[in-house]
């Protein structure tokens, strides 16, 4: 068998589906994307196609490693998110060919239904409460949400109230009945960081992420050692060899690399093995689509370190666009008590909707995250 043709479709609300043809007729679908660069990817895409036109697509291995090792220059989101779009789909050949889903070919499964979280409260947090009632009602009983708006480097004792009032509000509200994890998301740096971790610890949250960016991770252990909330990153980090110095450093109780993000199912899961070996349990970052989604349950449904799973059903980004829109097999990703079983059909799992896709391919916005200022009209991290 051979690959003969890739094709990229961007697609609302702010993705890149892969479609890669087979002489034989199989096809397997990718989702290579970084939020906001998706035309850069999908170039990144284009410029891997000689090494892939004409081989073999069962040896994933050796063309995972010729796309990141024949170019010279490697990692980083772009380059990293092209090959992880590409190892998804050809990993959705293999099962096909195999007519397996993935994880059979991963040596089975390790647990019989993943954990999932759902986002709540957008950019700017606010009445969060009604919405967590009404994801509650859903059968979800774990969160994910800003911890702050914009902040400054130093920031002001009100700034710190108000993201303290938030969570304090939403524990009085539902007790220990929910569980929620604060993403920071790069906008806090070291100084308040430390200051907020104080100040939210006592409401116990299930995890901060991100509580500085990831280039300052080492601070990662610094912050890990004053506090007793569990610290989140690397869905900024893409390759095993960026996890290994953060992982030797300490601090990171959970690891949460994007299968979209970090070279894919093969990288991925030799990141969540890595991170075992740590007792740093796995949390896969997936704001993004149905593709991507399904590459994270199948390493979720490998990986004993793996907790929890981030999905982007009904989040604040999904303008013009949701993750189910693009799928024929619906069904198979129902989230039932805030869980879902392992996805039966072959491959990745995900029948894919061409038409469907196509057709929105024909609007694709260039989605771009909103550029924030401070007060003093410097740039602020969002
Ligand atoms: O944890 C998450 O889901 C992420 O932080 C996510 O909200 C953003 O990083 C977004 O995808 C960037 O465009
Ligand atoms: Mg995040």
């Amino acid at each position: 068998m051979k690959i003969i043709k890739l094709t990229t479709y961007r697609v609302p609300p702010r993705w890149m589906l892969l479609k890669i043809e087979t002489d034989e007729g199989v096809v397997g679908w990718g989702e290579p994307v970084i939020e906001g660069r998706a035309r850069t990817v999908e170039t990144a895409v284009q410029e891997m196609e000689p090494y892939l036109i004409g081989q073999d697509p069962s040896r994933i291995n050796d063309l995972w490693q010729t796309m990141y090792r024949a170019g010279f220059y490697r990692g980083g989101a772009i380059l990293m998110s092209a090959i992880a779009g590409i190892d998804q789909a050809l990993w959705d050949i293999k099962g096909k060919v195999l007519d397996k889903p993935v994880y059979e070919l991963l040596g089975g499964l390790v647990r019989d239904r993943m954990k999932m979280y759902s986002w709540v409260g957008g950019d700017r947090p606010s009445d969060i409460i009604e919405q967590i009632r009404t994801l509650q009602q859903g059968g979800f009983n774990t969160f994910k949400m800003n911890g702050t708006e914009e902040l400054g480097m130093l920031d002001t004792s009100a700034k710190v109230d108000d993201a303290v009032r938030r969570v304090a509000e939403i524990r009085e509200a539902f007790g220990s009945t929910i569980e929620f994890g604060l993403d920071f998301h790069g906008r806090v740096a070291a100084p308040m960081a430390k200051t907020l971790l104080r100040e939210l610890e006592p409401y116990r949250p299930l995890f901060v992420e991100e509580p500085v960016l990831a280039e300052q991770a080492e601070y990662y252990p610094r912050l890990a050692e004053m506090t007793s909330i569990p610290l989140a990153a690397g869905e900024r980090m893409y390759s095993r060899f960026e996890f290994k110095n953060v992982f030797a450093a300490g601090g990171l109780s959970i690891v949460q690399p994007d299968l979209s993000h970090a070279g894919g199912i093969t990288e991925c899961l030799k990141i969540a093995s890595m991170a075992e070996a740590y007792d740093i349990t796995l949390a896969p970052h997936c704001p993004l689509g149905p593709v991507a989604l399904a590459s994270c349950l199948q390493v979720d449904f490998v990986s004993y370190n793996a907790v929890l799973q981030e999905q982007s059903m009904g989040i604040h980004y999904n303008q013009g666009g949701e993750l189910l829109d693009y799928v024929i097999n619906k069904e198979d990703f129902k989230i039932v008590d805030g869980y879902c079983k392992p996805l039966p059909k072959p491959g990745l799992g995900v029948e894919v909707d061409e038409e469907r896709v196509i057709a929105a391919s024909q609007h694709a916005p260039d989605w771009r995250n909103p550029v924030w200022r401070h007060a003093d009209g410097s740039v602020a991290e969002w």
